[in-house]
């Protein structure tokens, strides 16, 4: 089956398997390699309402995804092998994306005690990546713990780099604005003082340690010098972050809020630097859908956390420019070998899994909240024209998206 003539040429797939790229039919649409996303929430089990297994799915598809990191703070947590394998098991249900879970560090995120990490490593989601997302493991001992831990299956501790103590009733990004605003702040320091402690204890273990949605300009510098090193810290940012300051508050539109909140105008470059010369690894998404109730409200009540899947890809080319090569070790290649996921995250060529996005990039498109596959709408990109949309999407050969369109 020929599934599209692209920049690399005219693909052809059977069973699942590219068997020809014919480079003397070039076209013009980018051929991506599916693309793999570290961080997703998906809500499912316990918020259904925001997002299920199903309907992340289906938004991931629709973003160029072949595979999905489903973060572990749902309710019941995912921190038992029974919770982590309903999700993988809905996850092949549904059968639009790889659906990986990661499983949570310590018990109900509570960050008392571990959770069973061998157990959910050992069950049939074979779980890797553990995080307590939403949370940040903040006592030293049991995250020294945690990495002693995962270094015995080479797996790898995701921190959410946030010291609780420092971020009492935060609401934005600690500075000018916030000030101006009369909004508690959210100091870079809270973000670094973990990253600093953290690579330190990575380093003393040996073990592998992820810094997920680094957002500030000290912590780039931060994870360079740890990996100035040789310990074993991978990064992922995510597109809002690459994009939007915390001038966005200034309107108190909610759907702004979100975890760690955006910076200054010096963070996101820094973030673009730090991505392009490899310090931060990966681009990871973060979406984290919140229902009408929990984020159309007053910016204090709201939950913080956006929309990401559908619209990454666009976002990153328009932050980090047309760098196709770059694109697909940031979004695919990256991701899947830190997550180690087998199949995914695989050079297009001859022979290689046939999971595969299909990007025109000329296409100019508007973001309208209420068209999305997500049950969700806090994207705060609506309304936004971005350029470039996902035309079709394969999951091992099989179209998960066609003209931009979902096949189920
Ligand atoms: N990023 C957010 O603002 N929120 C996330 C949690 C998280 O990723 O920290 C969520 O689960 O809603
Ligand atoms: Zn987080």
């Amino acid at each position: 089956m020929i599934i599209a003539n692209t920049q690399l040429g005219e693909i052809t797939v059977e069973d699942g398997v590219i068997v020809s790229i014919d480079s003397d039919k070039k076209g013009q649409k980018v051929a991506l390699p599916g693309l793999v996303d570290l961080h997703t929430h998906l809500r499912e089990p316990g918020r259904e309402d925001a997002e299920t297994v199903d309907s992340g799915s289906r938004a991931a598809a629709l973003g160029g995804y072949t595979a999905v990191c489903a973060m572990a703070n749902t309710s019941p947590v995912a921190d038992t092998a029974g919770v982590v394998e309903q999700v993988w098991r809905l996850g092949r249900e549904a059968g639009l994306v790889d659906v990986q879970p990661i499983g949570a560090v310590t018990v109900g995120l509570a960050g008392e005690q571990l959770a069973e990490l061998g157990a959910m490593a050992d069950s049939a989601a074979r779980v890797r990546v553990f995080s307590d997302d939403g949370h940040c493991v903040s006592d030293p001992r049991l995250m020294r713990r945690a990495l002693e831990y995962v270094k015995a299956f080479d797996g790898v501790i995701a921190q959410h780099a946030e010291e609780p103590r420092l971020t009492v009733d935060a609401q934005m990004n600690e500075g000018e604005v916030a000030a101006r605003l009369g909004l508690t702040g959210w100091p870079a320091v809270a973000e670094e003082a973990i990253i600093a402690r953290d690579v330190l204890l990575a380093g003393h273990v040996g073990a592998r340690l992820h810094i997920c949605h680094v957002s500030t300009a000290g912590s780039v510098e931060l994870i360079r010098w740890a990996k100035s090193k040789g310990w074993r810290v991978t990064a992922e940012v995510t597109p809002h972050h690459l994009l939007l300051t915390e001038d966005r508050a200034t309107q108190y539109d909610p759907v702004f809020k979100v975890n760690p909140p955006l910076r200054t105008e010096a963070d996101v470059l820094a973030l673009r630097e730090g991505l392009a010369d490899g310090t931060i690894d990966c681009v990871a998404t973060d979406h984290a859908p919140h229902s009408v109730e929990d984020k159309e409200c007053e910016w204090a009540y709201a939950r913080p956390g956006m929309l990401g899947l559908e619209t990454a890809l666009a976002i990153v080319v328009q932050t980090m420019g047309p760098r196709w090569d770059r694109i697909a070790e940031w979004m695919s290649f990256a991701p899947a070998r830190i997550a180690g996921l087998a199949g995914q995250g695989r050079p297009l060529e001859v022979g290689a899994p046939a999971n595969i996005a299909i990007f025109d990039p000329e296409v100019r498109w508007t973001v309208d909240p209420t068209a999305q596959a997500s049950r969700s709408r806090n994207t705060p990109y609506a309304g936004m024209e971005l350029r470039g949309r996902i035309e079709a999407t394969y999951l091992r050969g099989e179209p998960t998206v066609l003209n931009g369109k979902a096949t189920r």
